[in-house]
């Protein structure tokens, strides 16, 4: 098949592919909206009933069968049979109905589709690199229809959302991911590879599963686990030296030190790090608007010092450093709290990532703690009166009524982002956050949640999510043809967002861009995050005019081309 773009729409696709062959084709099947003149081509007659559809009357049959399941978790499984049978109108009904359908695909749904992942597994998509085959793994990867990928999303499924270790079944997530850079930033699906690292899991309940599809072992760990992984980019980097390669949802030792190791080996980033530290950033940059508090001025309580937490932690400073405060002030502006309490120096097990922000024990050392002087979350928020908090700590409820309230007493409009997914991991439900605070909180959250109603009103609650970043930072990657992926394209990516926050023209708006304008949103990251690739040297330099058609040309929309035999 041949590649296509926006600009070729109307350009046939060329294919040797006839009947049932052309319609088990996810790519290629068009089911009954094959036209009459391809129908005698390609010899479906008989394999199709007579009507021919359209694109819009097949998008809808979809939608009412969808509606009409009665769990979340049918309408994932019919949306991934969807994807692997017809994937053009898979999209199409994604990018037109994407704030119904994006939990359904991504979180909190997807949560659910990892861990029954084995139970509902049919058809291959992606790949999945079992520690067995180790010693075939540029094998695995020549296959012919791998040719054109340009953007891989990779998992080795130990820490998938806030639910632990599922094995196998992580694959959900890079394939949840890959659906969002083809459904907001309208990457080519024959462009994305989804590939699961299947390194065994710990998970007594997949372990024990008749059911489960994954390498049945513990997880692998060590020099053998870091061997596994070198082989793995090693052969990327040798199958597409160009490639985009996406970390999701490694657990937290292995995935700062992974991208640590890589970074500078090929283009690539990590999600839960960067893409999660930009979209904290963007939001809490709209906050702003609302508050007045300067960045410089903020005090911030963040909740689980992981991934996500020290990724976070790392681009605020590097903001609030811009914004002219000293590498040390800033410093002093954080307060991360994990399993063991608010990190303070001398405390042990720290990780170089979190190493940045221990908190001087001399700072601290006037603060009212109890008898025992733990300094939970609580008491950080009593004497640090926090300006923004936090949640990536994947602990339902974390946020308690005490330390909501208590936030409140101490700043008049807490900044408060529960971002743990899936909604059963959130920190905080967004109606008890408003309660709590007299109505003043500003809410983000990293799974959707129904409206807010406070003094007779229905106050959206804004998703506080990397898919408003990786998407674009992709299309972006792609566009700029950039060699590596470098921090400040995540700053301008975050920036990019909070521009486009309702609240930069209006102080009683929403803080982001409403989750169906994710297309546009991605548009605008991957312009910026372009630019500053030529910026950071790290892709060569071109005019505005180039890079505009190289985005025009990448962004592909979901419709049908005529098809042309290739005899
Ligand atoms: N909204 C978004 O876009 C994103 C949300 N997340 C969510 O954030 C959560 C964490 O993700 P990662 O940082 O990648 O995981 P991680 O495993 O690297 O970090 C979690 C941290 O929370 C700590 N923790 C666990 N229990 C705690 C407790 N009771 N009190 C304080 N700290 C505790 C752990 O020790 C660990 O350091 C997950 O639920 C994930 O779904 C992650 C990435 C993006
Ligand atoms: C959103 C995301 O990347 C996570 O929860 O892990
Ligand atoms: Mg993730």
């Amino acid at each position: 098949m041949t590649q296509a773009f926006a600009s070729d729409w109307d350009v046939p696709v060329k294919t040797r592919l006839t009947g049932f062959d052309l319609i088990t084709q996810p790519m290629l099947n068009k089911g009954m909206a094959f036209s009459q003149s391809e129908r005698d081509m390609f010899r479906l007659h008989g394999l199709l009933p007579p009507h021919i559809a359209t694109i819009e009357e097949q998008a809808e049959r979809r939608l009412r069968v969808l509606r009409a399941f009665s769990t979340d978790f049918e309408r994932y499984a019919f949306l991934r049979d969807l994807q692997d049978t017809n994937e053009t109108l898979f999209y199409a009904v994604l990018v037109r109905h994407i704030e119904e359908l994006l939990p359904l695909v991504y979180t909190p749904t997807v949560g659910e589709g990892c861990q029954h992942f084995s139970e509902i597994w049919r058809k291959p998509r992606g790949v999945f690199l079992s520690y067995p085959n180790k010693d075939r793994i540029r094998e695995i990867l020549a296959d012919p229809r791998f040719d054109r990928v340009r953007v891989i999303v990779v998992s080795d499924g130990e820490r998938i959302l806030g639910l632990g270790d599922q094995g196998a079944g992580g694959m959900g997530i890079p394939i949840g991911k890959l659906s969002l850079y083809t459904g907001c930033a309208g990457i080519h699906p024959e462009l994305t590879l989804p590939i699961l690292l299947d390194v065994g899991t710990n998970n007594r309940e997949r372990l024990t599963n008749p059911l489960y599809i994954g390498w049945r072992h513990e997880r692998i760990v060590g020099a053998e686990y870091d061997a596994f992984v070198e082989e793995f980019v090693s052969a990327v980097i040798e199958r597409w030296p160009d490639v985009l390669l996406q970390w999701e949802d490694f657990a937290g030792s292995n995935a700062s030190r992974l991208l640590a190791k890589y970074r500078d080996r090929l283009c690539t980033f990590n999600d839960d790090i960067q893409g999660t530290a930009a979209i904290a950033a963007g939001t809490l940059m709209a906050a702003i608007n609302v508050t007045g508090v300067k960045l410089t001025e903020q005090r911030i309580a963040v909740l689980g010092a992981g991934s996500a937490g020290c990724g976070i932690s790392s681009l605020l400073l590097r903001a609030m450093v811009d914004a002219g405060l000293s590498e040390e002030q800033a410093r002093s502006a954080f307060y991360l709290v994990d399993r063991n309490g608010l990190l303070v120096d001398g405390m042990e097990g720290i990780t170089p990532a979190q190493m940045p922000f221990v908190q001087d024990r001399h700072a601290i050392s006037d603060w009212v703690v109890d008898e025992a002087g733990d300094i939970g979350l609580l008491e950080v928020v009593r004497n640090a009166k926090p300006t923004v908090l936090i949640g990536v700590s994947g602990q339902a409820g974390a946020f308690s009524e005490d330390v909501v309230r208590a936030m409140a007493e101490g700043v008049r409009h807490p900044v408060i982002f529960p971002l743990s997914n899936p909604t059963s991991r959130s920190e905080a439900v967004p109606q008890h956050l408003m309660e709590w605070t007299d109505g003043r909180a500003l809410i983000g959250t990293g799974s959707p949640f129904p409206p807010v109603q406070w003094q007779g009103r229905d106050i959206p609650v804004d998703q506080t999510n990397n898919s408003y970043i990786f998407p674009g930072v992709g299309l972006g990657v792609l566009a700029a043809n950039a060699r590596r992926v470098t921090d400040a394209m995540f700053m301008v990516a975050g920036k990019v967002v909070a521009s486009m926050s309702p609240t930069a023209t209006d102080r009683n708006a929403r803080l982001l861009p409403p989750v169906d304008q994710l297309r546009a949103v991605s548009l605008a990251v991957a312009r910026a995050v372009a630019v500053q690739a030529q910026a950071d040297g790290v892709a060569e330099a071109c005019d505005q005019a180039t890079l505009d058609r190289r985005l025009q040309e990448l962004v592909w929309e979901p419709t049908y081309r005529p098809y042309e035999l290739v005899k």
